[in-house]
C-alpha cells in the first residue's frame, strides 16, 4: 500500500465514529471524549512499560509506542487515541541536543539566538522518522475504527523552548527576539513551519485520522502579536496537509482572546480551555468550526458529583457550537485519579445518547 492508499483507508475506516463526525459538525450518537495527555501521566500501567526507558527514548520504540497509546482507550474507553509521543520528538530527530526532564519539561542544550544557530535547524526527511510510520501502522490494525490523532507542537511554541531553552513563564527572551529582530524571527518560525507540516504530514501518510496543533503558549501573547508573528507560521502548517482532508485541531491555553484568529489560522476544531464558556467560544469562533473542550482538568480532583455538574454544564454550553468533541480545558494533570476519567467518559456518553 502506498502512502495515499493508507491515507484514504484510515479516513474510510474511522469517518463513522463519533469524534470523526464532530470535528466535520455531522449529528453524533452521543458526544465524543478524549483527554489530551491521556496517554502517560495519570496510568500506573504507564508508569510500569516506562520503567528504566527514558520519554525521549520510550517515543522511538514502535512497541512501546503502541502499547502506551492503547492503554488508556482500553481502560477508560475513550473515542480516539492520541499517539504516543511529545512535540520536542521532530526537533530531536533533525540533531537537536535536547532532553525532556522529569518534572521540568524539554530543555535544549544550545538555545537559538542568532541567524546562524537557524542552521542547526535543518528540515525533517520523514527517514528520520521511520518510527513514526511504524508505530502508526500498528496502531491503525489495533483500533480498528477507533480514531487515532496524530500531533505535532505549532511553531510558536517550539519556538519559546529552542529560544528560552527550556520552559518559561513569561517567555522573555522569546518575545525580545520577536520583538527586536522580526526578520529572523519570522524566518525562525517558518522553518519550524516546515518541520511541523513534514513531522504531520509523515503521521498522516501512516494512517492517523484527525491531527491537532498544539499552541500551548500562544495564550501569552496579544491578538496583534499573534496575527503579525506567530500566525502566518501555523496557518502555513495547516495549508500544508489540508490537501489530505483530515480534521485539523487548533490548541492553545489562555488564548480566549485569540479563538478567532487560531480559526482563521486554517483549523476545522478549534480547542478551548477552561477560561471560555462554550457557547461564548462557539460566538468567537464562527458557525464553521467546531469545538473541544473544555473541562478545567483541576475539577476531577472534585468529588464525584461535582464532576458531573462541572461537566454538565461544559455539555449544556457546546449546545451553542456546531460540533462538539468533549474534552479537558488543558492536559490530564499527573496525580489525577484514573477511575475519575472512565466515569466521566461514561457519564458524557450516557447523557448524551439520550438527546
Ligand atoms: C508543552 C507540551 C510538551 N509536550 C506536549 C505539549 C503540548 C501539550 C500541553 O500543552 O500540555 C504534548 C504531549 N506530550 C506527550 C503527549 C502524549 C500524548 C497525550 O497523551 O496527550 C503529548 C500530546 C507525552 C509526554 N510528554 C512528557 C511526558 C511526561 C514524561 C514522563 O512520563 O517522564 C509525557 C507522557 C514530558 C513533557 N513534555 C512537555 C512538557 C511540558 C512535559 C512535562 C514535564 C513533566 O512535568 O514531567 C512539552
Amino acid at each position: 500500500m502506498n502512502a495515499e492508499q493508507r491515507t484514504d483507508q484510515a479516513r474510510h475506516r474511522t469517518a463513522d465514529s463519533a469524534f470523526i463526525r464532530a470535528c466535520r459538525r455531522e449529528p453524533v450518537p452521543h458526544t465524543p471524549v478524549w483527554f489530551m495527555r491521556q496517554a502517560g501521566r495519570s496510568l500506573p500501567e504507564y508508569r510500569k512499560v516506562r520503567e528504566g526507558t527514558g520519554m525521549l527514548e520510550s517515543c522511538t520504540r514502535p512497541d512501546l509506542v503502541t502499547e502506551i497509546t492503547l492503554q488508556p482507550v482500553r481502560r477508560h474507553k475513550v473515542d480516539a487515541a492520541i499517539y504516543y509521543s511529545d512535540i520536542v520528538v521532530p526537533l530531536k530527530a533533525i540533531g537537536l541536543d535536547l532532553d525532556i526532564k522529569p518534572g521540568v519539561g524539554p530543555v535544549v542544550a544550545e538555545p537559538i539566538t542568532t541567524r546562524a544557530d537557524l542552521d542547526r535547524l535543518r528540515p525533517l526527511d520523514p527517514d528520520d522518522v521511520g518510527y513514526v510510520t511504524e508505530a502508526v501502522g500498528m496502531l491503525t490494525g489495533e483500533l480498528g475504527a477507533t480514531p487515532l490523532i496524530g500531533f505535532a507542537g505549532a511553531p510558536f511554541t517550539l519556538a519559546s523552548y529552542l529560544v528560552e531553552g527550556g520552559p518559561s513563564r513569561n517567555h522573555e527572551r522569546t518575545k525580545a527576539l520577536m520583538y527586536g529582530d522580526p526578520q529572523l524571527w519570522a524566518d525562525l518560525l517558518d522553518r519550524l513551519a516546515d518541520i511541523t507540516a513534514a513531522f504531520l504530514k509523515v503521521q498522516i501518510e501512516a494512517g492517523v485520522s484527525a491531527v491537532q496543533l498544539f499552541d500551548s503558549w500562544a495564550g501569552a501573547l496579544a491578538p496583534d502579536d499573534y496575527r503579525r508573528s506567530v500566525m502566518p507560521a501555523s496557518a502555513k502548517v495547516f495549508d500544508a496537509v489540508a490537501p489530505y482532508g483530515v480534521p485539523r485541531i487548533h490548541f492553545g491555553v489562555g488564548t480566549g482572546e485569540l479563538l478567532g484568529l487560531m480559526g482563521e489560522a486554517g483549523a476545522d476544531v478549534v480547542g478551548v480551555d477552561w477560561r471560555v464558556p462554550l457557547a461564548e467560544a462557539a460566538r468567537r469562533v464562527g458557525p464553521h468550526k467546531a469545538l473541544q473542550g473544555n473541562l478545567d482538568p483541576a475539577v476531577l480532583f472534585a468529588p464525584e458529583q461535582a464532576v458531573r455538574a462541572k461537566a454538565h454544564e461544559v455539555l449544556e454550553s457546546a449546545k451553542a457550537a456546531p460540533g462538539h468533541v468533549f474534552n479537558l480545558g488543558h492536559g490530564v494533570l499527573p496525580n489525577t485519579d484514573p477511575d475519575a476519567l472512565t466515569r466521566l467518559v461514561e457519564y458524557v456518553h450516557t447523557t448524551t445518547e439520550a438527546r
